[in-house]
């Protein structure tokens, strides 16, 4: 008999632990409505950001697509009216000029749903790369990001209706954990991380949500181009997650900015990592903040293995007495 009372109290453990995460979760869940409203895609002439264009033109968004060239931006266009019958709007400019960002935006209007996707990526050992391969990308992926929200932010602020809106940055898996080759790509998407994190804080009391997306490798223009000249063990460690198509990290990313989560994981890997590297982020699903506390020591000791595997990979493909002709 008092086996069983016990047996009751113990079941009401996790019930109360939920009940107490439901309190403290900030910021609390919401939800940003989209149809009609706009949204405003850098780097949307191509790969994620093109995918994404199609996916909130189609549900009825009015969509802006930013990149420097007119050329592709143009031909986005066409191919967006074509599958959708929708057209949005184009503007050129570069990211990594405030001013011309700061026109750009004067020019398209208010901007309730920014994505800050625009993002450049060379692999390569720091010690064989080219410092403006790296200002390259920490300018355009992380400055670059900059400039858009400092454009961007009055106009969101000082918006008429009071409804919740959104600024999302494209990071990547790369941005979650640093990996062989991509010193100045990680740099500059760990950046997104700190930037999006405190900018919460700051755009919370003005009901402006940040979201943070971490794809894992995603068939595009961009990528094709990086894989011409990427070192093997970045190939060899970057597969450790499963890629994956643009129109799938697309809807993936639509789907977590309508549903404000902070953290936006793309597959089954990205999950995983999202919950090995939750840290201090803000969490609005007590779902997810059960699952980060109850498999914690689970996911370090996961982690732990990776690092060894991948460690095992660098001494493999690196150690020269390993290696033939060298
Ligand atoms: N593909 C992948 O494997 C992954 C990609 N990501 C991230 O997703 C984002 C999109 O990647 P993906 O679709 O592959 O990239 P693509 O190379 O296919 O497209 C990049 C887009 O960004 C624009 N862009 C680049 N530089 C600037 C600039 N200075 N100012 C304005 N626009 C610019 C490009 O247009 P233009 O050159 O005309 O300016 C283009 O529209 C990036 O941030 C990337 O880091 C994350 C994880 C994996
Ligand atoms: C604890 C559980 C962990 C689960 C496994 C983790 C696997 C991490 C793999 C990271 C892959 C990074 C790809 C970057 C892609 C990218 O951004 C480029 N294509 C653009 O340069």
């Amino acid at each position: 008999m008092a086996d069983l009372a016990y047996l009751a109290l113990l079941s009401l453990v996790p019930i109360v632990f939920l009940v107490f995460l439901k309190f403290i979760l900030r910021p609390h869940p919401m939800k940003i409505p989209i149809k009609s409203r706009h949204v405003m895609i850098t780097g949307g002439s191509s790969g994620i950001g093109l995918a994404l264009a199609h996916q909130a033109a189609a549900e009825g968004a009015r969509v802006t697509i930013l990149a420097r060239n007119q050329e592709r931006l143009e031909e986005a266009k066409a191919s967006i009216r074509l599958s959708t019958g929708i057209d949005v709007g184009i503007v050129s400019a570069d990211v990594c000029d405030f001013e011309a960002v700061k026109e750009a935006v004067e020019t398209v209007g208010p901007i309730d749903i920014l994505i800050c996707n625009q993002g450049v990526f060379v692999a390569q050992e720091l010690d064989n790369q080219d410092i403006k391969d790296i200002r390259g990308m920490i300018d355009i992926n992380l400055i670059g990001s900059f400039n858009l929200v400092k454009a961007a932010l009055p106009g969101m602020k000082n918006r008429t209706d009071r409804k919740p809106v959104s600024i999302a940055f494209m990071s990547s898996q790369a941005g979650q954990v640093g990996i062989y080759g991509y010193t100045a790509y990680s740099a500059s998407k760990f950046g997104l991380r700190g930037l999006a994190e405190a900018l919460q804080h700051e755009v919370i009391s003005d009901n402006i949500h940040v979201s943070l997306i971490f794809p894992p490798d995603t068939d595009t223009p961009g990528l094709i181009e990086e894989n011409k000249n990427k070192p093997r063990v970045t190939s060899i460690i970057a597969a450790s997650s499963g890629a994956m198509k643009a129109d799938e990290v697309a809807k993936k990313a639509w789907d977590g900015i309508k549903s404000g989560s902070f953290i936006v994981p793309c597959n089954l890997e990205g999950f995983a990592l999202s919950i090995a590297t939750a840290g201090l982020s803000p969490q609005r699903s007590v779902f997810m903040a059960f699952l980060e506390v109850v498999s914690a020591p689970l996911f370090r000791i996961v982690a732990l293995c990776i690092q060894f595997s991948w460690y095992g990979i660098i001494e493999k493909e690196k150690n020269p007495h390993t290696q033939q002709g060298q």
